[in-house]
């Protein structure tokens, strides 16, 4: 199969991913990042770039370049490139800077925010960014979740008590990604904009994507094993619903209900709702005071009578098994760059759920289409690089442990899960990389790839372009 390239990837990355924008310490970066990509199967993976709304962080190149040099700093297996993060709608940064991230960086995608204090946009400052992308063919990706609702739900849950990681989801009903998508797709039409949802993780959420692309408009998204793997019950999972281990299940949008919405979304995957499928692989470390332990240590009732110094090894993990926290303060994020592909096999091509044209479709080709890297990349063409995976043609079934997987995290969302295949070798640009269970490539093999404008989004939409129904004369 082509090479597996995952468009959702955090690595060395300034994350602030709570409610209030509160941050965690990335686990990964590009070395180990790169390393478990590679041991999974995939030969691209597109990182981010983060703008932060401090000064020094005005200048989006500059945000570029200090995140391509912690790339540069210890280089890495697999090719990589950078969405850039934009939570300012700044025109002289927009008009200038656009241009030359699309044509001397190659970056041809943003991602923006409708929740997370510190990085969310309002609706006209959205679409200033969405303008100014699309007039650069520059793909604009949306995390939709409506940050005033979460915020909101938060306070009621914390007032009743309900802190516990398991209560991470009741702050997050599908609603909540129901209104955003349903919001943006609004702001996308009004604009005539492209837009890529990241990480649908509801049936409610997908459903207004495939009314909107029912209308012609060109909304894509993508969804991420977690949201088929797991569910609520597993926030649950550990010891008692308000142990703090569970926050080790915690990202956002929160896994769904229950193994029916699975049912659900998988239709998506199968019938094209679904564009790509990605890992979203945002690492925080279990015995890390900056990694989920952050919604213990941050949170004061916690932490009262407490020794300042109970911070690292055996008695953070003591601290941990005796305080529940509150999921306020607990990073959203959970890894998965390793096990994306081997979860899409076992889970839907080998139950005959996707066809193998479609798997290949959601994890490599229709990325490389949508981020500008096709038919360089996604493709097993004459040409094209030579970057591929090999499943085995016959396999054992094994039970996944953490001290199987290449990223710096101390866990896996998916311990004791039962695995149908496993990729035998992974070859990047005509090099092998990983073979037989062991890591051959060298850190300094992969590259950074400059990408193009997408593919799918070439056009005008075929939607309505009457200009007394939407803004269509903007571009006139
Ligand atoms: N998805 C998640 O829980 N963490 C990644 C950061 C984000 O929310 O975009
Ligand atoms: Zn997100």
């Amino acid at each position: 199969m082509p090479g597996g390239i995952d468009a959702h990837v955090h690595l060395c990355q300034d994350l602030e991913t709570g409610p209030l924008g509160l941050g965690g310490e990335c686990a990964d970066n590009f070395e180990t990042g790169s390393r478990s990509a590679a041991a999974g199967g995939t030969t691209t993976i597109i990182t981010f770039a983060t703008q932060t709304r401090k000064e020094e962080d005005r200048s989006l190149l500059k945000v570029v370049e200090a995140y391509n040099s912690r790339a540069e700093e210890t280089g890495s297996y697999v090719d990589y490139g950078f969405h850039i993060i934009i939570v300012q709608n700044d025109a002289d940064i927009l008009e200038n800077e656009m241009p030359i991230l699309m044509n001397d960086w190659g970056i041809s995608s943003c991602k923006l925010f409708l929740t997370y204090k510190t990085q969310c946009l309002t609706d006209s400052q959205l679409l200033d960014v969405m303008f100014a992308a699309r007039k650069n063919a520059i793909t604009t990706m949306i995390h939709a979740e409506n940050g005033d609702m979460i915020e909101w739900l938060t306070d009621k849950l914390e007032q009743k008590g309900m802190v516990a990681p398991f209560y991470h989801a009741l702050s997050r009903p599908p609603i909540v990604e129901g209104e955003a998508t349903n919001r943006a797709i609004a702001l996308a039409q009004l604009i005539q904009s492209p837009i890529l949802f990241v990480h649908v993780g509801s049936v409610l959420g997908a459903a207004n994507v495939r009314r909107a692309q029912t209308m012609g408009l060109p909304i894509y998204a993508e969804t991420c094993p977690q949201y088929f793997h797991l569910t609520w019950d597993d926030l649950k999972r550990f010891h008692s619903p308000t142990c703090f281990e569970n926050s080790k299940m915690i990202c956002s949008p929160p896994p769904p209900l229950s193994v029916s919405d699975h049912e659900d979304l998988f239709v998506g995957l199968a019938n094209g709702t679904f564009t790509i499928y990605s890992s979203d692989h945002c690492p925080f470390r279990y015995d890390h005071p900056h990694g989920k332990p952050s919604g213990v240590l941050e949170h004061e009732p916690s932490m009262e009578g407490e020794l300042e110094h109970q911070h690292e090894g055996k008695e953070l993990q003591d601290l941990l098994r005796r305080k529940q926290g509150a999921f306020r303060f607990i990073p959203n994020g959970i890894p998965g760059v390793e096990t994306r592909l081997p979860l899409l096999y076992t889970g839907a091509l080998a139950k005959g759920r996707i066809s193998p044209q479609r798997f290949v479709e959601l994890t490599s080709t229709n990325p490389a289409k949508l981020y500008g890297m096709y038919p360089r990349k996604g493709a097993l063409m004459p040409g094209s690089d030579a970057d591929l995976w090999y499943p085995e043609e016959t396999f054992r079934p094994f039970h996944l442990t953490n001290s199987m997987l290449h990223h710096n995290v101390d866990y896996t969302p998916y311990e004791g899960t039962e695995f149908s295949n496993w990729p035998r070798y992974t070859i990047l640009r005509g090099k092998i990389i990983w073979a037989n269970g062991e890591i051959v490539g060298k850190v300094q093999d992969g590259k950074y790839v400059k990408r193009g404008p997408s593919l799918l989004s070439q056009g005008l939409p075929r939607a309505d372009r009457d200009p007394r129904r939407v803004a269509s004369w903007l571009y006139e």
